[in-house]
């Protein structure tokens, strides 16, 4: 794709429907018919976070869309929990969940799935407590920037989660790289990074209007966190099993990495 052609940020703010987005991807805990990645996606949440091995104070949610979907199994090992996105419109949805804003989105299909697969004695309402009370703030991000967060500084994470944003927000790989880079750099050395994405993706559409995906392969992610001196834990991944049906996107694949910030 012509990069002129990409659909980056300053698009997404204009044309994305955060609301119809959720609506589309998360209302059933299975994900999309045609797609089925969310319940892979879930289990590998959950499996990381409940090993125990990723426990601290600040955890920082990347590109978050309106969806929260990432941080529920975390929200019982990481105390604070910063959530980002560069539209205004995905910023106030995710700002009427906070504080159950009447109409506001709801997750608790997602969440009991979670439960679910996590057998946790806790309830799905009080999991949901729980996260509204760890999710410190929303902020603005621009991955393409070197400090995402700008004007703010975010303190240092222990862990950074990404899904499906960068290969969203990024035109072509040298952009990828840049990004990568600069959404890690608010990673402690030692801290974790978990991420989701797509390979080998061209495009997904929400309400009929069509976003641009930078084809990835596993080699360009795997190369690029060694750039960076990362050292990949868990690299899993699901195959689209019916990659001739492309109503609401083209992935052939979606990736699931936990890699360690060298120290
Ligand atoms: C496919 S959605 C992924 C959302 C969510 N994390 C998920 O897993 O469903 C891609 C997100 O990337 C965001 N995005 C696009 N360009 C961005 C940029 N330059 N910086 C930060 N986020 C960006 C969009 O606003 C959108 O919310």
């Amino acid at each position: 794709m012509d990069p002129l052609d990409f659909t980056e940020g300053e698009f997404y703010q204009d044309n994305f429907d955060s609301r119809a987005y959720i609506d589309t991807f998360y209302s059933n805990p299975s994900g999309h018919t045609d797609e089925n990645y969310l319940v892979f996606a879930l289990q590998r949440l959950s499996e990381t976070f409940s090993s125990g091995k990723y426990k601290g104070q600040r955890l920082i949610d990347v590109g978050s869309a309106a969806s929260i979907h990432c941080v529920i199994s975390a929200c019982a090992h990481l105390d604070h929990i910063v959530l980002s996105d560069f539209t205004d419109r995905n910023r106030a949805e995710l700002s009427q969940w906070l504080c159950k804003a009447p109409g506001c989105f709801d997750w608790t299909p997602v969440i009991q799935q979670v439960c679910h697969m996590e057998k946790e004695s806790k309830s799905p309402v009080e999991v949901e407590a729980v996260l509204r009370q760890r999710v410190q703030s929303v902020v603005k991000c621009d991955v393409r920037l070197e400090n995402p967060f700008h004007p703010l500084t975010q303190e240092p994470a222990d862990c950074v989660v990404t899904s499906l944003c960068l290969e969203a927000a990024c035109k072509d790989f040298p952009s990828y790289c840049d990004a990568l880079r600069n959404v890690t750099s608010v990673l402690k050395p030692g801290g974790v990074l978990v991420m989701i994405g797509a390979l080998g993706e061209s495009f997904y559409i929400v309400a009929g209007q069509r976003f641009s995906c930078l084809r990835l392969t596993r080699s360009n992610v795997e190369e690029t966190l060694r750039k960076l001196e990362f050292s990949i834990l868990d690299f899993n991944v699901f195959k689209n099993a019916s990659v001739e049906i492309k109503h609401v996107s083209d992935f052939e694949a979606i990736f699931y990495l936990v890699a360690l910030k060298s120290i």
